[in-house]
């Protein structure tokens, strides 16, 4: 088989599918696409001179599970171990992660001492919560949103202060949309297998992919690592991945696809300045971006991929002079409850002070807001300011953490549309879409965070799936 292959979208999904593609020898030439003038998408660091790093994206990945130990195998092949800042789970900023609730900071309970007691904001121990869940029946429905999911089974007050969080943490979302079987699958599949969360952990609840480790994921597990990081940041991963490909990709920035038609057996795809023939499309664009592109022809599947929506996340760095933190640990979350503009602040200094500047102490803290409630409390982007964000940023650091000097540094980063939300029956529009591509035997794969799971490791896991679908093992 010697194909064209072209990879629209050069994020870490669409690097992750090109070198999945590029180990094998079958695929003659693979085209990558990406419409702005960078590589990596949402992973992008600011790097200072004087060594301050800042991260606008992600932060940290999980070393966990078969699709943590996948891109631990892809870091040591790109030879960027020596650079990896792990961070064990022995360390303060895995220990402790804070919910500001009813005005007031809190550690969320963990270790035998944070269950068995009353730990507020909660009004009864966790292990009450726990004992009952094992004595609720199994849900019904083939989905659920995930506030219904935990009021369920651990009751009210979990899903309203810990789920709510937890969601806005990860998804900048509401647990009252977001679906449980796609967003937290563990969770789903233990009530399914095991009739309770609870049992489900303890027992096992089915297997996931098998991924052998390399030395590197071996060393992670060794050394108990709950999360790493890039010592030039985040960006450092796209950084290498490029590097990786030159000489066996075409890599074109700076060039946005415009639309998608079908002819026998083929694609051509419509660029600013010209078009471009494949064999088979990799698209690792945001699921509406695609349905934006594609022909219409293909309006049901359009229609599809438009229903999987996206959220704003307005990102604030700060930088402060000295050690100016009332409290150590990961961050805080912000209930919804509590201020829905205020999704969380990052105590990033913590688990990576590499990156603070060389020199005099400084803290580096990341301010969160928008997400699912962006468009209700701010109004449309075009009437927003970046001081406004600022403001707020620098409010929400003085009544939360109790500090009033202002930053040495600020930067203001606006994320349109940057986290994909997996809205109840997300899977049934999954089933939906990959039926439409086989019914209509589309030489297409959909793959990058509007899919399968949000996360950088899961986003190159997709990449790797859909350049395995191609190729075969790689
Ligand atoms: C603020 C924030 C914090 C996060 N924190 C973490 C974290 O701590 N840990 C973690 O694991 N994950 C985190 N994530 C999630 C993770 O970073 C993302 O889900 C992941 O980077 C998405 O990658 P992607 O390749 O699917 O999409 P994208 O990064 O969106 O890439 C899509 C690419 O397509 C390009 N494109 C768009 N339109 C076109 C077009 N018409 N033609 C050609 N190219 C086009 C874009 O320019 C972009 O480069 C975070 C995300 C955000 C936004
Ligand atoms: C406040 C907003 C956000 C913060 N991080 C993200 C948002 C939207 C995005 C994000 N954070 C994580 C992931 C990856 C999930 C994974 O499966 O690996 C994404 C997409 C990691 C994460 N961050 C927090 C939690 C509980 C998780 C899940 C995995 C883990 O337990 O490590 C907590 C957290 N995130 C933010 C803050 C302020 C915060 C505080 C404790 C920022």
């Amino acid at each position: 088989m010697q194909k064209t292959v072209a990879v629209l979208g050069g994020g870490i999904g669409g690097l992750s599918a090109c070198y999945y593609l590029s180990k094998s020898p079958q695929v003659s030439k693979i085209v990558l696409l990406e419409g702005s003038g960078r590589l990596g998408g949402w992973l992008h660091s600011t790097r200072r001179e004087d060594g301050a790093v800042f991260e606008h994206g992600p932060r940290g990945v999980r070393p966990a599970g078969a699709v943590g130990r996948n891109t631990l195998n892809m870091v040591a092949e790109l030879g960027l171990e020596s650079e990896l800042l792990p961070v064990t789970y022995d360390h303060v900023a895995s220990k402790n992660r804070f919910l500001f609730v009813r005005g007031q900071l809190h550690k969320m309970p963990s270790g035998l001492g944070g269950v068995v007691r009353t730990v507020p904001p909660f009004s009864q121990p966790l292990v009450l919560s726990v004992l009952k869940e094992l004595l609720i029946g199994r849900g019904k429905e083939g989905d659920e949103t995930v506030h219904s999911f935990v009021s369920r089974r651990l009751g009210a007050e979990l899903a309203d202060i810990a789920i709510d969080c937890l969601c806005r943490g990860v998804f900048a979302g509401d647990c009252r949309k977001l679906s449980v079987r796609s967003c937290f699958p563990p969770l789903f599949n233990a009530e399914q297998a095991r009739g309770s969360i609870v049992l489900g952990m303890v027992l096992g609840s089915g297997s996931g992919p098998v991924v052998p480790s390399s030395g590197l994921a071996q060393r992670a597990q060794r050394e108990r690592w709950a999360q790493w990081s890039l010592r030039k940041g985040m960006q450092s991963l796209p950084d290498a991945l490029e590097d990786s490909l030159k000489g066996r990709v075409q890599i074109h920035k700076h060039a946005p696809v415009k639309g998608l038609t079908q002819g026998p057996g083929s694609w051509e795809i419509k660029l600013e300045d010209g078009t471009l023939k494949a064999d088979h499309i990799i698209s690792a664009l945001p699921a509406h971006v695609m349905a934006s592109v594609l022909p219409p022809a293909a309006q049901s599947l359009s229609e599809q991929l438009r229903e999987i929506s996206m959220v704003t996340v307005a990102v604030v760095n700060l930088e402060y002079e000295g050690s100016i933190l009332p409290v150590v640990g990961f961050g805080h979350l912000i209930p919804s409850s509590e201020d829905r503009a205020l999704l969380g602040v990052v105590y990033d200094s913590v688990p990576f002070p590499e990156h603070n500047r060389a020199g005099a102490p400084s803290t580096r803290l990341t301010v969160m807001m928008g997400g699912a409630w962006f468009q209700e409390v701010f109004g449309s982007l075009e009437e927003v300011t970046e001081k406004c964000f600022l403001d707020r940023a620098i409010q929400a650091v003085r009544n939360q953490l109790g500090v009033n000097t202002e930053p040495l540094w600020s930067s203001v980063a606006l994320l349109q549309d940057c986290i994909p939300q997996y809205h109840l029956g997300h899977w049934k529009r999954l089933e939906n879409i990959r039926h439409y591509i086989d019914q209509h035997k589309l030489p297409l794969n959909l793959t990058g965070a509007s899919y399968d799971g949000v996360s950088v490791n899961d986003v190159i896991f997709s990449g790797r799936k859909s350049a395995e679908s191609l190729v075969g093992e790689v």
